[in-house]
């Protein structure tokens, strides 16, 4: 390997907030095998919730992209990314890169191993394996999964489940890496925290465990979302406290919180560590987040979610209900949820929060890293730095 001396350097492709929760520790860990010098980079796809939620984890972007059009068609804007990307990952921070890590499913993690394999830099992918069978639904996640499979050199399978998806796809045993799911850490490092809580969290931390909501899938726009708020009126009429938290893409929670009765509480999208005292806390949680379904089987919290399938069966084999969009069908598999919780041994099923070492030991095995005094690094945050969007990053990039 060429630069025996040097350390690595690895960009951490970032788009959306749970990139941002997923990758944070996979960050933390490349640190601290000190082989390793991790960059992250901010896509601009959520470009205020992704830079918010590094800064939980204290972190820094170290360049940023400017936002792009919301509102062109995701083919357009995937490709546009990829291009961008392949040009600020070129020399980010004055140095070539040895490896470009994604995560998960996004825009920006399809985006970010395009670019990779124009660069001709080896690809990670986290998260890797989730399958739904279905390569229409979640639309366009299942398929950028499956494209990311193709384009990246390490997989990361976050379960026994994902990492048999992948053998299955024929990718070989030996680039394929069983860690745990990196949101578990997320999960286990957020508990030593005390975050900042707004008044209306302090008081539903303090009352009766409520039912807490959130939706943001782009396949739930539409009949989903009023069947959601009836079923959330539906809920507070019986007695319970429901709250709704909503996503800072309009388009995915306007529509529901519109419909809701005065009953239903109204937050807004509230910060990671904030978030799970909430979650911790909650009766149940209905939604049609991936994330949560994670975090709520190993909090042992009764969880509705709002799809036809998902590409996390663990989830509901250790009891989390799936429900059609309907009021009726969501109300009643919420009872039934609360009735037959997640089974205590369920806490494992994703992982024993220490994924991110796996991850981070692997790569730098993989890139021959050396053992090496790895000063500074651009993803430190800087205590003055404002907590908003772009203004954060040290570069940004239009
Ligand atoms: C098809 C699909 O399922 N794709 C998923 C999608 O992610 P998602 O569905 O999990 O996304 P969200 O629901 O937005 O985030 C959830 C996280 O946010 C925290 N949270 C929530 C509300 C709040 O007010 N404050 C918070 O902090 C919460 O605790 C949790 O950690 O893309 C990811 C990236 O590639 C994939 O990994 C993942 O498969």
């Amino acid at each position: 390997m060429a630069r025996p001396r040097q350390p690595r350097h690895v960009a951490l492709v970032v788009g959306t907030r749970p990139e941002a929760i997923k990758l944070a520790p996979v960050c933390l860990a490349l640190r601290r095998t000190r082989r390793v010098v991790p960059i992250i980079v901010c896509t601009g796809q959520q470009a205020d919730l992704a830079p918010r939620t590094l800064a939980e984890f204290g972190l820094l972007p170290t360049l940023s992209l400017a936002p792009d059009l919301l509102h062109s068609p995701t083919f357009a804007r995937t490709s546009r990314l990829a291009g961008r990307l392949a040009t600020a990952l070129r020399r980010p921070a004055g140095k070539p890169l040895d490896l470009i890590l994604v995560q998960g499913d996004t825009l920006s993690a399809v985006a970010g191993a395009m670019a990779g394999r124009w660069l001709e830099v080896p690809v990670g992918h986290v998260e890797a394996g989730l399958r739904s069978g279905d390569p229409s639904d979640p639309w366009p996640e299942e398929q950028n999964r499956r494209a990311i499979a193709k384009l990246a050199v390490l997989h990361f399978a976050p379960t026994v489940q994902a990492w048999r998806n992948l053998v299955a796809e024929g990718i070989p045993q030996d680039r394929i890496t069983l860690t745990g799911n990196t949101g578990i850490d997320a999960v286990r490092l957020a508990r030593s925290w005390t975050p900042m809580l707004d008044t209306a969290t302090a008081g539903l931390l303090s009352g009766p465990a409520p039912v807490l909501a959130t939706a943001h899938r782009r396949n739930g726009f539409g009949r989903f979302q009023g069947a959601l708020a009836e079923a959330l009126n539906r809920l507070a009429g019986l007695g319970d406290t429901v709250v709704f938290v909503t996503h800072t893409n309009p388009r995915a929670t306007d529509p529901v919180a519109a419909r809701l009765a005065p009953a239903v509480q109204i937050l807004p999208p509230a910060g990671f560590g904030a978030f799970q005292r909430l979650l911790a806390h909650a009766a149940a949680v209905i939604t049609d987040s991936g994330g949560l379904q994670e975090e709520a089987t190993v909090l042992s919290r009764p969880a509705v979610v709002i799809r036809a399938r998902t590409e996390r069966p663990e989830a509901i084999a250790a009891g989390a209900r799936l429900a059609a969009p309907d009021p009726g069908a969501i109300v009643a598999q919420t009872h039934a949820a609360r009735t037959d919780p997640p089974r205590p041994r369920a806490r494992w099923l994703f992982g024993d929060g220490y994924a991110a070492d796996r991850v981070a030991l692997r790569i730098a095995d993989f890139l021959n890293a050396p053992r090496t005094a790895v000063g500074p690094v651009a993803t430190d945050r800087l205590t003055a730095a404002p907590l908003t969007g772009g203004a954060m990053a040290r570069q940004v990039i239009e």
